[in-house]
């Protein structure tokens, strides 16, 4: 790989400030064409564990410096992430395979988090309380909760890391990293310029390895943490719950969800069409909040469908290195054969493909992107969360009923309301019960507001003042005269 700095690339783990081995290896390769991109260190359930000590050893100096003074090197790694930008794009592009312009977009987000949570921290202010007994003085005083740990997902191998990374150091705590295996070497080289940017040894430590699970039961049962978060799957992020009940730890869950996307016959198609591209298509579809069902008013649908098919039928796949390319691969296999399963299973109980639905010869990861109609709610498509270039539409005529339909799931992540009426909007956006809803828009995630889902889409906040709130103790202070 050819990078500006080639220092970024890393391959061991980062604990206690030392890049260290673990007994094995573990191959990186690029979801486009296989490539191997390296060998990174194999951690172990024992690295997990020097990680967390070493968190913990740091924990006491780091959360005792101002806020001012972690803020200074927090906003010295920000502006390391910006100079580098590029390497780190293409570090991301490979080995994860978004086009290089969206990883681009991604090191920028991820890096927002870092300098809006540097100023936020100054601001983690206490209470005096109005006293309920004359001999007595009530306040409370904020605290950082102490050792954080983090398990991330690959789709967003950088800002998903940053969005929980920031605000914790910025509130004083440390913390300990397991991204995920398939991209481990964006989270390695945040830790290089993170060590650059004076970080001190221990604050940030990051254990990539292929034993999730006995990593993964270090991070949520060792008692020197206090608090566990977690972006990933629902199914993986139950398990991890019941894990952290034993030692009672703090929790964020940012888990998988169903997005609705309701388009009601008041909609300006164009904005509808442009939005639903925006958020179906990023990152082949592997987007959390990515659009899974999409709803379309009966007197609009042809109309919509028309020009989804046309801007579907314009998007650029290839490696995303290449010039232009809007799509590039999936992850891995098993999410090709994941999405292939489930136009199959559609098509077979009455839906039709109006474009795509197959694999490309680019390569074995490489799935069309899909718009299939004449979906109905107990289809699979519609029940589970795609993950994929798959757009999905069925119709309907009545708000009341698309609310209901859009509600029934378990998920509560994301919606999109697309209407032009504004009373409509309103009343819709308050009975979707999503943490999350865009209205005439596709992408609306940004670091000064709050992200995160209802239901089983997960438990906190991540993002604005609070995801700041969630990396703090508050503590009632009590004075007897
Ligand atoms: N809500 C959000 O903010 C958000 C963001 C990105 C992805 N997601 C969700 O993540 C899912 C896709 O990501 P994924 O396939 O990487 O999810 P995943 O749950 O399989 O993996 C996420 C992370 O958990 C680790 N992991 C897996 N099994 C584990 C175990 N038993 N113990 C400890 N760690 C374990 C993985 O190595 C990875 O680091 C989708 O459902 C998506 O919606 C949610
Ligand atoms: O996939 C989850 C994160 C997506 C986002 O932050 O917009």
């Amino acid at each position: 790989m050819k990078l500006a700095n080639p220092d970024l690339l890393k391959f061991q783990n980062y604990i206690d400030g030392e890049w260290r081995d673990a007994e094995g290896t573990a191959e990186v390769r690029d979801p486009a064409n296989g490539e191997l991109l390296g060998k990174v260190a194999d951690g172990s359930a024992a690295d997990a564990e020097a990680a967390v000590a070493a968190a913990s050893a740091a924990f006491p100096e780091w959360s005792r410096r101002t806020a001012g003074e972690r803020a200074a090197v927090l906003k010295r790694w920000y502006q390391l992430i910006m100079d580098n930008s590029e390497d780190l794009a293409r570090i991301l592009t490979l080995e994860q395979g978004k086009p290089l312009a969206e990883a681009q977009g991604e090191i920028i987000y991820g890096a927002s988090f870092i300098e809006w949570f540097a100023e936020e921290c100054r601001r983690a202010y206490g209470q005096t309380i109005p006293s309920h007994n004359p001999g007595m003085r009530l306040s409370t005083i904020r605290q950082p909760v102490g050792v954080v740990t983090c398990i991330t997902p690959w789709n967003f191998p950088n800002a998903m890391i940053t969005r929980k990374a920031a605000p914790a150091l910025a509130a004083g705590c440390t913390v300990v990293i397991k991204p995920a295996l398939e991209t481990p070497l964006s989270a390695l080289a945040l830790c290089r310029l993170a060590e650059e940017a004076g970080l001190p040894k221990g604050t940030i430590n990051v254990v990539t390895g292929t034993d999730a699970p006995g990593i993964g039961r270090v991070l949520t049962q060792d008692p020197r943490v206090a608090k566990f978060t977690f972006t990933g799957s629902t199914a993986v992020g139950k398990l991890l719950m019941a894990q952290c009940a034993s030692t009672v730890k703090k929790m964020s869950m940012e888990l998988g969800g169903n997005a609705p996307f309701i388009v009601f016959d008041d909609a300006d198609i164009d904005t509808a069409v442009k939005a639903c591209v925006a958020t179906k298509f990023r990152n082949a579809g592997q987007v959390c909040v990515a659009t899974n069902r999409i709803y379309v008013h009966e007197s609009v649908h042809d109309e919509f469908v028309e020009q989804l098919r046309a801007e579907v039928a314009a998007l650029k796949i290839g490696h995303g290195t290449e010039e232009g390319v809007n799509m590039g691969p999936m992850i891995f296999r098993r999410a090709v054969d994941r999405v292939q399963g489930l136009v199959q299973d559609a098509v077979a109980a009455g839906a039709k493909i109006e474009i795509g639905g197959e694999q490309l010869p680019n390569g074995e990861n490489y799935f069309a992107p899909t718009l299939i109609t004449g979906v109905t709610d107990n289809m699979r498509i519609a029940q589970e969360e795609n993950f994929g270039p798959i757009a999905a539409v069925q119709k309907f005529t009545e708000e009341d009923d698309v609310v209901r339909r859009a509600n029934d799931t378990p998920y509560g992540l994301a919606a999109y309301v697309m209407s032009e009426n504004i009373r409509r909007a309103n009343r819709v956006v308050e009975a979707l019960e999503y943490g999350m809803i865009a209205c005439n828009t596709g992408v609306f995630s940004t670091t000064v507001a709050p992200f995160g889902g209802t239901k089983e889409s997960g438990i906190g906040r991540e993002g604005g003042v609070e995801g700041m709130a969630e990396f703090y103790e508050t503590k009632y202070c009590c004075f007897g005269a």
